[in-house]
């Protein structure tokens, strides 16, 4: 059986990304044949960057401050400069999840900023692949998977008054899960169709 591997690399202030990151990581686990491991950016180190470049894909998350990833996920993202200009995650596939207090909260601008982050090494971004839930349409409900209807990456909602133990909502940690699991089956279509061409 193929083995790949999923890191998902995140940050979190106060915990409330971290559910979700681990959301992330649960999800992809679940897949026979995939193994996911966790990554605090703030705090990669020599072994961290090794994992990365073992990885297969990489998750990206970070919460939404001031309308865009966290200034640490930013600070990693830079300290990424040697890693792109060696190519070593061209070709792994990418994708990526956010968190932030309002419904909205611009959370589309950190979303976006981590496709073009992986745009820059060269990875192949994989989208959520999830049709939007709860008011798209009118019989939807606020337990509706993609409950906030995003589609290039997962969304969390985490009231900015709740602590992290309850917050983000069960609806967004199983939308984190799938984005999960549907990262670690592209990686293992990804892996098979490697070995059947050689490269
Ligand atoms: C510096 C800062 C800026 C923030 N900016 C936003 C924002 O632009 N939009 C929003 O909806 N929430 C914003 N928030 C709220 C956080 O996104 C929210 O508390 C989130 O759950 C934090 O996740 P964490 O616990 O993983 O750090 C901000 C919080 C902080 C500390």
């Amino acid at each position: 059986m193929t083995e790949v591997l999923v890191v998902v690399a995140f940050h979190s202030g106060h915990g409330h990304t971290a559910r979700q990151a681990a959301a992330v990581a649960a999800g992809a686990a679940g897949v026979g044949g995939v193994s996911a491991e966790l990554l605090d950016v703030g705090d990669v180190g020599e072994a961290g960057w090794a994992r990365l470049d073992a990885a297969d894909a990489i998750v990206f998350g970070s919460p939404t401050y001031m309308g865009s990833r966290s200034a640490v996920f930013q600070a990693f993202a830079e300290a990424s400069s040697t890693v792109w200009a060696q190519g070593r995650w061209r070709d792994k596939l990418a994708a990526g999840f956010t968190n932030s207090s309002g419904v909205n909260g611009d959370k589309l601008g950190t979303l976006t900023s981590l496709a073009i982050f992986a745009a820059q090494h060269g990875m192949t971004w994989v989208s959520l692949g999830l049709p939007p839930g709860w008011l798209f349409t009118a019989d939807g409900s606020p337990t509706d998977l993609n409950r906030l209807g995003g589609f290039l990456g997962a969304l969390a909602q985490s009231p900015s008054d709740v602590g992290s133990d309850l917050a983000p909502p069960d609806a967004d940690l199983r939308t984190a899960a799938h984005l999960g699991e549907r990262v670690a089956v592209a990686a293992l279509r990804l892996a098979a169709g490697r070995a059947l061409v050689g490269a």
